[in-house]
């Protein structure tokens, strides 16, 4: 059998050119052949084999991630790879792990906070990883309340140092990654106090361990905070603790670009806005969406292979049984699947465009779409993280009991993905951010501020709150301006009923508490509007390739009236539409799903995963399952012995006690 394609027949059905979708799906001729090359490299090493992390104690799966970060290293040099394709290698290696925070957050961290001096200085050592960094804010009493943390930096004139300090045991730094066993160094959040004035949260580089020998310097304790969910998965990083027993530090160590301490410890405030020193999160929240799609894209592969190859029921006279992916209910859960990782690599795009714009203009001192792009990569960040969480997991229903097995894959892939839901920001309490972005927004509506950007929409209100939609047959709904403006006119009408109820309140803050769950219903229908209008925008791209656009086209409305249908409590209750365009969009949705089907297997191909990043046994290029899973069983250590270790012990004198007593 090996050798076969057992899934040569669906790719023979496509209707479209893979090789063309592959280049549009990496975003770039380029940056396809640059993650192709990578990929196959890191497959064909033999250090980043990674088939057997779930049979690895803590111990050793933690030194087995050294060895690949180490090793990569090396590569890297090697072969003079650059900023990009170095990404690429710590993604296919595929193994979170210290590498993730130091050159995700710490160094980010340096490059927004730091002045020209600081960066001098920091990023030549960490960008040669003569130290190593991590991004230490949360604390164990407090994570998602930023101003809230309790570790202190208390300027000491006298020394020109400031103090570092732990005051409390709620106050230890708890859960950065890389910190508890790799870091020497770390970006601290502290509250900062000088001349007996708090000042608020700041960030501070701290150095953590000894160069010569790695131990902890004096008056710091450090260490893991403990094994988390799954077998292998997140457990290759060290989450650690961290507490200061007034630990010493030059006052050339607070990150200075945006606020200062003089020498003589009066503080000068930023002429920036203060949320600045949030920077490192806002970026890193924009790569937290681009990477949503990449894992649903691998779960969505793995699901939609299996769907092909299994097969259940309909059997008759002898004759083959269907494949799974043929069943309507296996499509209305998959096929939305597939549509969400195109949905979100495209909306990662242009937040990433997004991000890099605001930079442009944060360097420029224009400030005016700072809120917008903290609304646009919290809502994002929380929407597309929920959706491919709960994506990974519902793939691993799809591929029924198979997909409960380790080497399906999906166990993992869940397990490593599901605390994308909570760092960086907890998913409800970033989309309340954006909803207080919309209440504000709102609230000036007819003030003559005309709202622009992703808000551009609610400028329409006149319209949006009364207009009704025009849909009268299913085809209707492949029109995008019938879509888009059942998206706008539901997000626009949850917002101004939230405002509506807000305004009932006498003191705001009180009403907000009240209505938080509202509010977050209203924020995640203005995300998904920002998600559909996006991959309707990437429609209207200059898109090649044999029947590319036509395939992109389904999904895209697959996304959208999937949504509607998730959501159809909303459009109806607003009044956007009616229960009749509600059936209608119902059947455009059947209708795409027919037509996708025998593209399925083509457009999870096109995500040009390797066997080795996939690491399932389910999801194999080849379709050639069933005999591997045997491969894959026979490893596992209970098959080492044909009576297992125990038995003598604990099994014999039951079962004989058993017969002993059935004789009597
Ligand atoms: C790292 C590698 C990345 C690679 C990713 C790809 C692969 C991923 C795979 C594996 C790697 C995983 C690595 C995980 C690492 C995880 C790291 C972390 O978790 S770090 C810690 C993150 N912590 C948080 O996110 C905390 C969440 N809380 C907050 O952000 C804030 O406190 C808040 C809840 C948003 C705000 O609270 P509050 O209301 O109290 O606000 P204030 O602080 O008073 O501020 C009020 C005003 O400021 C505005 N605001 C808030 N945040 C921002 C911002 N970021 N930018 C701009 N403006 C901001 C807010 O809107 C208020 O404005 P006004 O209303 O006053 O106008
Ligand atoms: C795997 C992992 C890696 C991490 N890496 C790092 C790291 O490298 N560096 C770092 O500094 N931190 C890191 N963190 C910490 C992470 O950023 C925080 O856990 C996260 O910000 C959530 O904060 P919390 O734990 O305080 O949750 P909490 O805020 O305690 O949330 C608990 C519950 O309360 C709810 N809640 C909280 N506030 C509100 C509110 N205002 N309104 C309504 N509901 C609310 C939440 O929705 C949630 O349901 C990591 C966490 C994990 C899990």
């Amino acid at each position: 059998m090996e050798g076969i394609d057992h899934l040569a027949d669906e790719r023979n059905k496509a209707e479209f050119d893979v090789e063309d979708m592959k280049i549009v799906w990496a975003g770039s001729r380029h940056a396809f052949e640059v993650s192709d090359r990578i990929a196959r490299l890191v497959a064909s090493d033999p250090v980043f084999e990674k088939s057997n992390r779930a049979r690895l104690s803590r111990k050793e799966l933690f030194k087995s991630t050294l060895r690949k970060c180490a090793h990569a290293f090396k590569r890297i040099i090697e072969l003079r790879l650059n900023e990009e394709e170095a990404g690429r290698l710590r993604h296919f290696i595929d193994q979170p792990a210290y590498v993730d925070l130091h050159w995700g957050m710490f160094v980010p961290a340096i490059k927004g906070q730091g002045t020209e001096e600081q960066q001098k200085k920091w990023l030549s050592l960490a960008n040669k990883m003569q130290i190593i960094g991590c991004y230490a804010q949360t604390e164990l009493g407090h994570g998602s309340n930023v101003q809230g943390l309790e570790t202190t930096a208390t300027f000491d004139p006298k020394t020109d140092e400031f103090v570092i300090h732990t005051p409390t045991q709620t106050a230890s730094k708890w859960w950065p990654g890389g910190l508890g066993k790799v870091s020497t160094h770390a970006v601290v959040y502290a509250r900062l106090i000088t001349n007996g004035k708090d000042y608020g949260i700041h960030g501070f580089i701290v150095q953590l361990r000894s160069l010569e020998d790695h131990s902890p310097l004096p008056n710091i304790t450090v260490g893991d905070i403990g094994t988390k969910m799954g077998n292998g998965a997140y457990n290759s990083m060290d989450n650690g603790f961290l507490m200061f027993d007034h630990v010493r530090i030059p006052r050339d160590q607070m990150l200075m670009r945006l606020s200062k301490v003089t020498r003589e410890g009066e503080y000068v405030p930023s002429d920036v806005p203060k949320q600045l020193v949030y920077g490192t999160m806002v970026y890193v929240r924009q790569t937290i969406v681009a990477d949503a799609s990449n894992a649903l894209s691998r779960a969505v592969c793995i699901a939609t292979r299996y769907s092909a190859v299994r097969r259940q029921f309909g059997a008759h006279n002898g004759g083959i049984e269907t494949q799974v992916i043929d069943y309507k209910t296996q499509q209305n859960r998959l096929f939305p699947l597939l549509a969400s990782a195109y949905a979100f690599r495209f909306v990662g795009e242009w937040l990433k465009w997004l991000y890099t714009d605001v930079t442009e203009r944060l360097a420029a001192s224009d400030f005016a779409t700072l809120p917008e792009a903290h609304a646009c990569t919290a809502g994002l960040k929380s929407l597309t993280t929920t959706a491919t969480a709960d994506g990974i997991e519902e793939c691993r229903k799809l591929c029924g009991g198979h997909g409960y097995l380790w080497c399906s894959g999906l166990p993992e892939l869940f397990a490593v993905y599901v605390p994308a839901c909570t760092y960086e920001g907890d998913n409800v309490v970033l989309q309340l951010q954006v909803a207080r972005f919309l209440m504000k927004t709102v609230a000036q509506l007819g003030s003559g501020k005309v709202p622009v950007g992703t808000t551009a929409y609610m400028g329409r209100a006149a319209h949006l709150l009364q207009c009704r939609s025009g849909v009268q047959k299913a085809e209707d709904w492949l029109n995008p301006d019938a879509v888009l403006e059942a998206f706008e006119a539901r997000a626009l009408r949850m917002a101004v009923t939230c405002a509506k109820n807000l305004s009932k309140f006498e003191n705001q803050e009180q009403g907000f508490q009240e209505l938080l769950a509202d509010l977050v219903e209203a924020a995640i229908a203005h995300c998904q509007l920002i998600v559909v209008s996006k991959f309707i925008a990437k429609l209207e791209q200059d898109i090649g390739g044999k029947g590319v656009k036509k395939q992109l086209n389904n999904l895209c409305y697959i996304y959208a009236l999937y949504l509607l249908h998730k959501h159809l409590g909303d459009f109806l209750s607003t009044n956007c539409i009616t229960p009749k365009q509600a059936s209608l969009a119902n059947d455009q949705l059947r209708s795409l799903y027919t037509q996708v089907r025998p593209n399925a297997v083509a457009l999870v191909d096109a995500f040009n995963y390797t066997d080795h990043y996939l690491n399932s046994v389910l999801g194999r290029y080849d379709g050639n399952v069933y005999p591997k899973l045997f491969e894959e069983a026979w490893k596992d250590p209970l098959n080492d012995s044909v009576v297992p270790d125990g038995y003598h012990e604990y099994l014999r004198p039951v079962l004989k006690q058993q017969l002993r007593t059935a004789r009597l």
